[in-house]
């Protein structure tokens, strides 16, 4: 498709030109205000299922120019949810080193240092996710918020391997480990709305389930995801740093954002 950026002449607000739905309904992120939440206590945990990945299994970090990403098998999967939903890959949003605050959705006008997303298909009806990822009831990706204090041992685990992607189009293979770590200790708080990809083609074909309770990575660990991976590939002269790489809230046009949670 036609390439998007995050700023410039490509940037967000130019989207729609080549990507029409990004100027369609249920557009993500939005900013989680007081006034469009609604304490559901129909919502039940979200369970997981096959997170805990064997040491011995490898994975595909890749950096695709926009985010890296971590490709996921599909016996991962998301139970509690109107479908089963089958993991796909899991890919970060993050600020910069004089702005560190990357995060797509934000609660009361709070932006979090960065944001990860676990995007999965509907498997109960599509075969895999290019299937699902235009179709309404296509997708559910989970969002983790991210703050700086302690270190994590869990995002060191692909964090480490950040040097073998450095540039756009670059891959390598890294030894799986449990994913759960990546997710806060509970999931029972969470936001929950039908949106879209933060991103080109921008299809409103995502349920979103945004943790409430953020995780934290270390200010080192922040500084390594904002400085070392390039949007250009490695042929390119001039190596453009990828940071900044989120979306700004959409218009919730009076959208209702389910929360499990009661203040
Ligand atoms: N924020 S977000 O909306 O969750 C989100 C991103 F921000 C993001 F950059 C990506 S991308 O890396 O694929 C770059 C462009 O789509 C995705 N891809 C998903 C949806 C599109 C189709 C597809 C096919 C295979 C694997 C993943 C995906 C994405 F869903
Ligand atoms: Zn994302």
């Amino acid at each position: 498709g036609a390439k998007w950026t995050y700023t410039g002449p490509d940037g967000e607000d130019h989207w729609y030109k080549h990507y029409p739905f990004c100027r369609g309904p249920f557009q993500s992120p939005i900013d989680f205000e007081p006034e469009l939440l609604r304490y559901d206590p129909t919502l039940v945990p979200v369970e997981v299922r096959n997170y805990n990945l064997s040491s011995h299994e490898q994975l595909t970090l890749s950096n695709n120019g926009h985010s890296v990403q971590l490709s996921l098998p599909p016996r991962m999967q998301l139970s509690g949810l109107p479908h089963l939903y089958s993991a796909a890959q899991l890919h970060l949003h993050w600020g910069s080193p004089s702005l560190p605050a990357g995060s797509e959705h934000t609660v009361n006008g709070r932006r979090f240092a960065a944001e990860l997303h676990v995007v999965h298909f509907n498997s109960d009806r599509y075969p895999n996710i290019s299937m699902a990822a235009d179709k309404s009831d296509g997708l559910a990706v989970l969002g983790v918020l991210i703050e700086i204090g302690e270190f994590n041992p869990a995002f060191n685990q692909f964090l480490k391997y950040l040097n073998g992607v450095k540039y756009k189009d670059q891959r390598i293979q890294i030894s799986a480990f449990n994913i759960r770590g990546l997710l806060p200790a509970h999931l029972n708080e969470y936001y929950r709305y039908d949106g879209s990809l933060t991103t080109p083609p921008c299809y409103a074909s995502v349920l979103w389930t945004v943790f409430k309770n953020p995780v934290t990575i270390s200010e080192k660990q922040f500084l390594a995801l904002a400085t070392s991976v390039f949007s250009s590939s490695q042929q390119e002269s001039a190596p453009v740093v990828l940071n900044g790489n989120y979306r700004k809230p959409q218009n919730s046009e009076n959208r209702i954002v389910l929360v499990s949670f009661q203040e």
